[in-house]
């Protein structure tokens, strides 16, 4: 298998990385304009088109989109038959991702100046959210819980999850996993038609305050065409994972971590660095060797091929600049003494400390949230999490002698600006 191998010291070096990170979610204008008829469509027919797209896209031949509903009774069944294995693994996983996300939430806070005036931050919970969970290539039990539980924290009342079913085939671990965070209402659509019948509401999807979760380039597309109609948490991309080796890693380890994002899509990105060819020779050998046993193998070949990359760096510390200007979705520090070396990074979705730390744990289990930004938004933006489902309301309440301060400078700021009403406003409460 040809897998890109790059060195820092080439002369071109700068060049070959920038065209290796060239992607940009929801920027393909076939695909956004299909998008954007498929939007135009929803907001104008409702239900119908959303069940149109459905039956079109994921195979169904459902007849009305309450068809599409799944009721709790069947969410909490299928709960109940699973087996006990899986049943307590969903549980496991809850109960951490929860008891991380708790630490997130946000309070109000407030305090009083000299005079009397009172200035704060009063947090809310958003009203109703719309959890979109992917559903097209594989099905992700564990989005439920990552996309559920923090909005459960931040203590949204009303969860609309959707989630498409490729030939009406429903996933029993995801609806498992919806009766686990108590998501109120769950819809089996996806794509943009789901995104759209969130954003604006249908006869049957109920409008939602804020769309969050991952989803292909059709859903990153949507999201970013609803955004102002509603909040959104992200654009997310494919999957993405660097591994950073002091070159003293299991190759074959290695392989398969590079491997578990890239198994996710073909457009995911698994990139290695380390300042040991050897190492990097030893970790290609393994790729070749275990692929073949991968069930997925062509979507990891798929995306080792086209967006993967093993990199020779001059040192480790090299390593940590280029991880910055990469700005992974995960980040592995397969390396001693990986907590100190942590403090190095600024820019990354998740970072993975030492060799025992694979990436696949915080898919699950570890607790912290496997929503995170890609194609280099970790620059800017932050994994899901409570937060994102709190909003904040600035608090002024000013005393009477707090007015005769704030009354001057503003009337006298409100004149500067040309704002007569302004200045008379504040002048009004001057004794
Ligand atoms: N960042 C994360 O936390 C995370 C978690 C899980 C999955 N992912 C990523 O999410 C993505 C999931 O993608 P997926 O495709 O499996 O599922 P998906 O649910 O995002 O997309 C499936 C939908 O895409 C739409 N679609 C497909 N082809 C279309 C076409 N030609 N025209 C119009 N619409 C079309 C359909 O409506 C279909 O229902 C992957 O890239 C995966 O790596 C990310
Ligand atoms: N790695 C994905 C986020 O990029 C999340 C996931 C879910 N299941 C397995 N993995
Ligand atoms: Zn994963």
């Amino acid at each position: 298998m040809k897998i890109k191998r790059l060195s820092t010291q080439a002369a071109d070096f700068e060049r070959e990385l920038k065209a290796l990170l060239a992607f940009e979610t929801a920027q393909d204008d076939n695909i956004d304009q299909v998008v954007a008829n498929i939007l135009k469509d929803v907001k104008a027919r409702g239900d119908a088109a959303v069940l149109e797209y459905t039956n079109r896209f994921d195979k169904t031949s459902a007849t009305s989109l309450a068809q599409l509903e799944i009721p709790q009774a069947e969410l909490q069944a299928a709960l109940n038959s699973l087996p006990a294995d899986q049943r307590e693994a969903l549980q496991a996983a809850a109960d951490r991702v929860r008891s991380y996300h708790e630490k997130q939430v946000m309070q109000s806070w407030q305090y009083t100046e000299a005079d009397g005036t009172l200035l704060g931050q009063q947090v809310t919970s958003l009203d109703r959210v719309g959890l979109y969970v992917p559903g097209g290539k594989a099905a992700y039990p564990s989005s439920v819980l990552m996309n559920a539980i923090p909005a459960k924290v931040a203590g949204v009342q009303e969860l609309i999850m959707v989630v498409p079913t490729p030939n009406g085939e429903k996933n029993p671990l995801v609806l498992a996993a919806a009766a686990v965070c108590g998501v109120t209402r769950v819809f089996c659509i996806g794509g943009a038609q789901a995104v759209g019948a969130l954003a604006y509401g249908t006869e049957t999807v109920p409008q939602v305050d804020k769309i969050v979760g991952p989803g292909n380039a059709y859903v990153a597309a949507a999201k970013r065409r609803v955004f102002g109609v509603v909040g959104i948490d992200m654009v997310a991309g494919p999957s993405e994972i660097l591994v950073i080796s002091d070159g003293h890693s299991n190759p074959d380890w290695t392989a398969m971590d590079l491997f578990s994002q890239a198994e996710h899509d073909e457009l995911a990105q698994a990139i290695l660095l380390s300042p040991s060819a050897e190492f990097l020779d030893q970790v290609q050998a393994s790729i070749e060797r275990q692929v073949t046993d991968m069930p997925r193998q062509e979507i990891i070949r798929t995306s080792l091929q086209n967006r993967g990359a093993l990199i020779q760096v001059k040192d480790l510390q090299e390593a940590a600049e280029i991880c910055n200007f990469i700005a992974p979705e995960h980040l592995e520090l397969s390396m001693d003494d990986a907590l100190d070396f942590s403090k190095k990074i600024k820019h990354a979705g998740a970072i993975f400390m030492g060799r025992d730390t694979c990436e696949a744990l915080g898919d699950y289990c570890a607790g912290p949230n496997h929503v995170l930004p890609t194609s280099r938004t970790a620059r800017f933006s932050s994994p899901l999490g409570v937060y994102d489902f709190q909003k904040r309301s600035s608090l002024i309440m000013v005393s009477s002698a707090g007015a005769q301060t704030l009354g001057k400078i503003a009337a006298t700021l409100a004149y500067g600006e040309g704002l007569q009403a302004h200045a008379r406003s504040a002048e009004y409460r001057l004794k």
